[in-house]
């Protein structure tokens, strides 16, 4: 098994990520969750950029223990004189120094001549290399570059004292079998090459980033560069969560493995996603919301027989704490029964097929079925044979926009018996609802009130969703009408039935979590 070192630059290349802007408080909490994951190298940012990167190198350097940090330079003796400054308290202190070597970017960004750019690497790894115990080179560009111009410059620069040799695939360009071929190459070609680690950091702008470093393990190298999320320069960095997973998950095809503790990826994901503001996707392999979610009936029937049948990884193994089913239009009966079973209630075949109608019908019009949803389904399906506590026999609004709003309600209870009450509010849904407080005689909270309408144009009905509680029992109701106030008002009196259902134990409150 070889060992593969994590190189990662989060705080570096991460940070270039349009958008984002990390300060020093920012920059500590990540270089701590980094060590915690157990990372080799900290890329902790670029000292000479900003005084304020200067600062947060410095300051990492301070507190990081158990992995090394590093910097970025450019061939530059300024450049690597901040360096210097920021990383010198480190254990062993640790210098990233690049120079472009494709065509392009020698011709017309640096604007020098191949020969140039030899004796600039070589002049400025020797300049390195008095202060700096190890110094990584990189061929920025390498892709891009001519594979026997790069021999010759990585000779030169191993001579001149780099210790880690990086082959980035700076705009993210190659394909896996070009990358691994171009490392074969070096292997056989560049004659000092034993004295060095080889490193990849790619690019995702062909979305490859990942294939490719695991091209590059699989040809011999044995450090790998990347970010958390993949977060980086245009479309990012190789994610270093996804290169860790495969890596530990096909040990049987890679025979490679990294010092990661795999436990700590989420948190790492979560923090990073936090503080950079970049919002991870669903589908994200390894962290996205979804990486451990089922929802089809056959693969969560699959999941509840063996997990294996469709998890190739344990969401335990990177800090998920559970895989979860998730209910909507493609599950089947297995999943729906278990999620009851789940929420403490325990039904017969026959209720479990009549419900499981009723749940279709809901999930193809709803992306996603909820807990909630599932109980009002399961209450709805109790009450049915149960009258509701209170009717709406009438109700009468009064609005004008120099007068306070009035609303008169008459219900009618179980007994038969009238209410009748009238209330003002400082609006009319709120005049509704004080007077059916009035009405019911309960001190009710409302906890949520959401309105749309049902279909489209002028005369589409008015559907409210309405969430209330009373002490410690929250309830939800459902009203629809052609008239949003008469819709508001059906919607609370819904919430209230199933409040009072509950508290006269129609059905016991322990079964929905109360
Ligand atoms: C592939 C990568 O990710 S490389 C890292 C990219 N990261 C960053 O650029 C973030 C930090 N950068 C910065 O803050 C600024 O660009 C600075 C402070 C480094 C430089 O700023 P400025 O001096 O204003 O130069 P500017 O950024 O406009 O241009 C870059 C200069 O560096 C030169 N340069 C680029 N790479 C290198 C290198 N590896 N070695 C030496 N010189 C280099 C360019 O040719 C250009 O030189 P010129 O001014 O003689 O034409
Ligand atoms: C500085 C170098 C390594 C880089 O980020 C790149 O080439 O992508
Ligand atoms: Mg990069």
């Amino acid at each position: 098994m070889r060992k593969i070192n994590i190189f990662d630059t989060t705080l570096r290349d991460g940070e270039q990520s349009a958008g984002v802007n990390l300060n020093l408080h920012e920059k500590l909490e990540i270089a701590k969750q980094l060590e915690r994951l157990n990372v080799d190298i900290i890329e902790a940012g670029f000292p000479a950029s900003s005084e304020g990167d200067f600062q947060s190198v410095k300051e990492i350097t301070k507190i990081i223990k158990n992995c090394s940090v590093t910097g970025l330079a450019r061939s530059v003796k300024s450049d690597i004189d901040s360096a210097w400054e920021a990383l010198k308290g480190g254990a062993e202190p640790r210098l990233h120094l690049f120079l472009a070597t494709s065509p392009i970017h020698m011709t017309y960004k640096l604007k020098q001549t191949p020969d140039q750019v030899i004796s600039t690497a070589v002049e400025t790894v020797k300049y390195a290399a008095k202060y700096f115990p190890v110094i990584q080179w990189s061929a920025e560009d390498a892709c891009r570059s001519d594979l026997s111009f790069l021999v010759k410059i990585i000779k030169e620069v191993i001579d001149a004292g780099a210790k880690v040799i990086n082959i980035p695939d700076t705009v993210g360009y190659i394909s896996p079998k070009e990358y691994g071929e171009r490392f074969k190459y070096l292997f056989q070609n560049v004659p000092n090459i034993d004295k060095v680690i080889l490193s990849a950091h790619c690019h995702d702008d062909l979305g490859m980033a990942v294939s490719n470093s695991l091209s590059a393990v699989e040809n011999g190298v044995l450090q790998i560069e990347g970010t958390i999320n993949g977060i980086g320069e245009r479309a990012g960095n190789a994610s270093l969560e996804e290169v860790a997973v495969a890596l530990h998950i096909r040990q049987d095809y890679y025979h490679a493995k990294t010092r990661l503790n795999l436990s700590e990826i989420k948190r790492t994901s979560d923090l990073v996603s936090k503080l950079t503001g970049m919002i991870i996707p669903p589908n994200k392999a390894i962290i996205g919301k979804n990486a451990f979610a089922h929802e089809s009936g056959i693969h969560q029937d699959g999941v509840l027989k063996e997990k294996t049948t469709y998890e190739i990884i344990s969401p335990e193994l990177v800090g998920v704490n559970s895989n979860s089913m998730v209910l909507g239009k493609h599950s089947g009966r297995h999943a729906f029964r278990n999620r009851i079973v789940e929420l403490g209630y325990s039904l017969d075949d026959q209720e479990i097929n009549r419900l499981f109608k009723l749940f279709k019908e809901l999930a193809d019009k709803k992306k996603e079925i909820t807990d909630e949803d599932l109980i009002t389904l399961l209450v709805d399906e109790k009450l049915t044979d149960q009258e509701d506590y209170y009717h709406l026999e009438a109700l009468q609004v009064q609005f004008g926009t120099n007068q306070i709003p009035t609303a008169t309600i008459t219900l009618t209870n179980l007994d038969g018996e009238k209410i009748q009450e009238a209330a003002t509010g400082s609006g009319s849904v709120e005049a509704l609802y004080n007077t059916l407080e009035r009405c019911v005689g309960l001190s009710i909270s409302l906890e949520d009130y959401r309105i749309q309408s049902v279909g489209a144009g002028r005369d589409a009905l008015a559907q409210v969703y309405v969430k209330v509680k009373h002490q410690n029992l929250e309830s939800s109701g459902r009203g629809s009408a052609q008239d949003v106030l008469e819709a508001s008002a059906k919607g609370y009196l819904n919430a209230v039935n199933r409040l009072l259902a509950f508290e006269k134990n129609i059905i016991s409150l322990e079964k929905v979590g109360v």
